[in-house]
């Protein structure tokens, strides 16, 4: 079987068999009330599920209720249909098969852990968070599988800017999930006229590559406030896959995934559009912002940040080469000019494009 099948592909499941266009009625939990969260709510509701919405502020909650709006993350958008918000997170999850989670990685762990017994055994569970855990380098997939093993877990990832989800600009996503039952579920409730779902099995590819993409991001915003120009846009976005990918395989990852819509896909929304929060705190900088104030100023999570520092840390540790994670991480974190760290990274050693191809440097001594 080749590898990217599983036993039980190909059989509709209970739901897809009901599904063309519209699937039959399901309990489903979305957990988070920020603008992934609220956005992944409306594609639900409005494939007719009814949806328990869960945050942990009451006046967020009350708003959704009444005026079916999130005003401080997604102005302008209400939603509609069997929506059912509450900051009761025991009762969001007991009634439903499967549960999206959209919480900022630095909280994850905390919120499920301190609700592990809310879940059920069997329970799918899908992480939609593009993050990475500090201690220990570890995946929202992994934090999930330590806390609630009993549960069917899968991570959706791809080029999803929450501001063109919720009103309804065409997108693809990634689910990737191991058990083939995931996979099928997650397209059947997700996938409508608006939003296609595409899967994999290669569960830490898509996730790693979700949150690392998050790191390039920063460095383009900051590359379009320098007018670096068209050609440099195209070199930093390409060098990135380059990076993001070797480092991706040399931990596990299948490099083809990187081909996708969470590897290149993400990469290049993220990279190339003033709507990704990381991209602007790399704006905000690139124009001579101190980060303090872009984060600020920006009000909503910008993962990238923290994955930076994590990310160094690892490629070193692993002994992985990654110049623009080193340059950007010099830039924000150790107070080095960008005018420096571009004149270095242009002046060192000349490797070769497609490392899969040739060795890293054609130099002679690689
Ligand atoms: N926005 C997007 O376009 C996309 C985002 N993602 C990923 O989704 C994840 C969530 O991002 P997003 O929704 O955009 O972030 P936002 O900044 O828009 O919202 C963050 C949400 O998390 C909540 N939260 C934070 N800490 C806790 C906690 N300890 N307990 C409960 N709730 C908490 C916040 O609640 P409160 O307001 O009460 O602080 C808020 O509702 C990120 O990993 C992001 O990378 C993935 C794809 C697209
Ligand atoms: O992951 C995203 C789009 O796919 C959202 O990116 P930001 O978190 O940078 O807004």
């Amino acid at each position: 079987m080749p590898e990217n099948r599983q036993p039980g592909d190909g059989q509709p499941s209970e739901i897809q068999k009901t599904y063309s266009g519209q699937s039959e009625k399901h309990e489903v939990a979305v957990l988070g009330g920020g603008s992934f969260g609220t956005a992944m709510a409306k594609v639900l509701t409005e494939n007719g599920h009814r949806v328990h919405f869960w945050m942990r502020d009451e006046a967020q909650a009350r708003e959704l209720s009444e005026k079916g709006t999130n005003s401080r993350y997604m102005p302008g958008v209400t939603l509609s249909g069997d929506l059912c918000p509450t900051t009761d997170f025991a009762d969001a999850v007991a009634q439903v098969d499967t549960v999206f989670v959209a919480i900022p990685s630095k909280a994850f762990r905390d919120v499920i852990r301190s609700h592990a017994g809310a879940f059920r055994p069997g329970q799918i569970v899908v992480s939609l968070t593009k993050g990475i855990e500090r201690d220990g380098f570890k995946l929202m997939s992994e934090i999930l599988q330590e806390e609630i093993p009993k549960t069917r877990i899968g991570v959706l990832s791809g080029p999803n800017l929450a501001a063109e989800i919720v009103n309804r600009e065409l997108t693809a996503t990634v689910i990737a999930a191991k058990v083939p039952e995931v996979r099928r579920t997650v397209q059947a409730l997700l996938g409508c006229e608006y939003f296609r779902v595409y899967a994999n099995v290669d569960v830490y590819g898509v996730e790693l590559a979700g949150a690392l993409k998050n790191i390039y991001a920063i460095v383009s915003g900051m590359a379009s406030a320098l007018e670096l120009g068209e050609n440099a846009r195209a070199m930093l976005m390409t060098r990135s896959l380059a990076e993001m990918s070797r480092f991706a395989v040399s931990l596990g990852a299948n490099p083809m995934t990187f081909m996708g819509l969470a590897g290149i896909g993400d990469l290049v929304v993220t990279c190339t559009s003033a709507k990704s929060r990381n991209y602007r705190v790399g704006y905000a900088v690139g124009r001579g912002d101190r980060l303090e104030d872009a984060v600020a100023e920006l009000g909503q999570v910008a993962e990238g940040i923290h994955t930076l520092l994590l990310v160094k840390e690892k490629a070193e540790e692993v002994g992985i080469y990654m110049p623009l994670v080193r340059g950007l991480y010099d830039i924000l974190y150790g107070g080095a000019s960008i005018k420096a760290v571009i004149s270095s990274l242009m002046t060192a050693v000349q490797n070769s494009d497609v490392e899969f191809i040739l060795p890293r440097t054609l130099t002679g001594q690689a």
